[in-house]
Formats: structure tokens, C-alpha cells, sequence
């Protein structure tokens, strides 16, 4: 049986601003249907590789595809089928969770179950809040579920239990793990080994915009823990 091609494919990506080189000839993939977990320091250059993998930034080098295309170049059919969370969250202020939701379901063919999205999320009991006077946590949740509305085969999720209580945390993990088991390319960026470990099927390390470390969680782990083999493999950013 051949194997299916990844739902994600970084190629020598390369992405320059001015003098500096955020992401460095970095390559990894993301197979369909697991979740994959990007690790690397601040500045490690992984916002700017998923801004690549979802066509807001143009790499200055290399290959990215996505569900097989190009998404700098790809077609708006394409880019309804691949969600993102990122980290500036940019959720309008003046409307509530619920409706910003309902809109966001409306401009897709087969949206989710706003309702139960809003209910695994614990929004449903701010749902009726005006964005402006929700707490960081509760627009953080918000901004997820914006990403989620429209039933995406690929999501990016940029640190997105950054900030969130332990019970708000769980939830997410559910859900992302509900999201791979529905057949959903899941990838995360973050910063808790905690995280990477209870959830990611791929690991990826990058450390001053390159890929150090990439493979099933028990490969790249080894004997050892991950947090040893991540201080092993980079270093604190100074850019
Ligand atoms: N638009 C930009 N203009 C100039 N430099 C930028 C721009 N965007 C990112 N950078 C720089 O590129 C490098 C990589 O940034 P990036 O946000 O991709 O890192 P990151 O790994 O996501 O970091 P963090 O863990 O802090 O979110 C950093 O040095 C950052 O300052």
C-alpha cells in the first residue's frame, strides 16, 4: 500500500526579515488524521512557519503544501478546509462569543454544531458576553472555537492552552484529541512538554528557525524525558 502523502509538508522553508533569517531551510511534515506538536524557544521561528502553512506570509525559499497545495497561492475553497488559531487572537470586541460564532458557521457550507462546540468549550457560560469584557482565558477559548467553526481538515493551533486554567486545559486536550480521532490533521505549537506529550502522535523541535528533532513522541523522547532532550537541542534565543 503506498504510503499517504503528509497533510502538511515544510521543504526548506526558508523566511527572511531584513538582516534576519526567522525560519531556516526548515523542514517537517504533518501526517493526516495525528497531531503534531511544534516545540522550539521564543523567536524559534514557529508563528512564522505556520503563518507560511496557512498562506498569510510568503516563504523567500522552499516547498509548503497543504492538503497537496501551495497555500501562498491557493484558492479560497482550499483555504476554508484549513483552520487557524493564532496567538494575537484578533477577535472583534464589539459583538458577544455566541454571535461572533453563528457568523463565523454562516460563511461555511457544513459548519459545526455551534452549540456544542461553544458547550466543550466552556464558552456557553459566557456566550452571551460582549468579547470586550471577557477575561484573556475566555477569549482564548473563543478564539479556538473560531478556528473550529468551520469544521477545518487541517487546523493550526498557535499556543493555544497558553493562559488557560487546568480545567479550561483539559478541555482543549479532549477536544484536539476528539478532533484526531474525527479525522482532523491537528497542529499545535507550544511550550509545555506537559502538552506536547499528552497529546502529540509527531514531534517536531525547532530551535533558531531549523528543525532539530522530528518523530513519533517515543522516538525523539527516547530513555530519556523530553524536557532533557529539548534543553539538549536548543538554546535560549537571544534574537
Ligand atoms: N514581521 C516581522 N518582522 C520582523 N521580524 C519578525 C517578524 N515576525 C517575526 N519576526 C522575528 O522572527 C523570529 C521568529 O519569530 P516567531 O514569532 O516565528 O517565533 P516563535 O517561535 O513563534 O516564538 P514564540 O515562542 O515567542 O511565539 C523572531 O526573532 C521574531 O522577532
Amino acid at each position: 500500500m503506498p504510503v499517504p502523502p503528509p497533510a502538511v509538508a515544510l521543504e526548506g522553508v526558508v523566511r527572511r526579515f531584513g538582516d534576519l533569517t526567522a525560519v531556516d531551510a526548515m523542514t517537517w511534515s504533518a501526517a493526516a488524521s495525528s497531531v503534531t506538536a511544534l516545540l522550539g524557544p521564543n523567536g524559534a521561528g514557529k508563528t512564522t512557519a505556520v503563518e507560511c502553512a496557512v498562506g498569510l506570509q510568503r516563504p523567500d525559499g522552499g516547498t509548503v503544501r497543504v492538503l497537496g497545495e501551495d497555500p501562498w497561492h491557493s484558492p479560497a475553497g482550499h483555504r476554508a478546509r484549513v483552520g487557524v488559531m493564532l496567538q494575537s487572537g484578533g477577535l472583534p470586541n464589539g459583538t458577544t462569543a455566541l454571535r461572533l460564532l453563528r457568523h463565523l458557521a454562516s460563511l461555511y457550507a457544513a459548519p459545526a454544531d455551534v452549540d456544542a462546540l461553544a458547550a466543550a468549550l466552556g464558552i456557553d457560560g459566557f456566550a452571551r458576553t460582549t468579547v470586550r469584557r471577557l477575561s484573556g482565558g475566555q477569549r482564548q477559548r473563543v478564539a479556538l472555537a473560531a478556528a473550529l467553526v468551520g469544521r477545518p481538515e487541517v487546523v493550526f493551533l498557535d499556543e493555544p492552552t497558553a493562559g488557560l486554567d487546568p480545567h479550561a486545559r483539559l478541555d482543549v486536550y479532549d477536544l484536539v484529541r476528539g478532533l484526531r480521532d474525527d479525522g482532523t490533521t491537528v497542529v499545535v505549537t507550544t511550550h509545555s512538554f506537559e502538552e506536547a506529550e499528552r497529546l502529540a502522535d509527531h514531534l517536531v523541535i525547532v530551535s533558531e528557525g531549523r528543525t532539530v528533532a522530528e518523530g513519533p513522541v517515543a522516538d525523539v523522547v527516547g530513555d530519556g524525558s523530553l524536557e532533557d532532550v529539548y534543553f539538549d537541542l536548543t538554546r535560549r534565543m537571544r534574537r
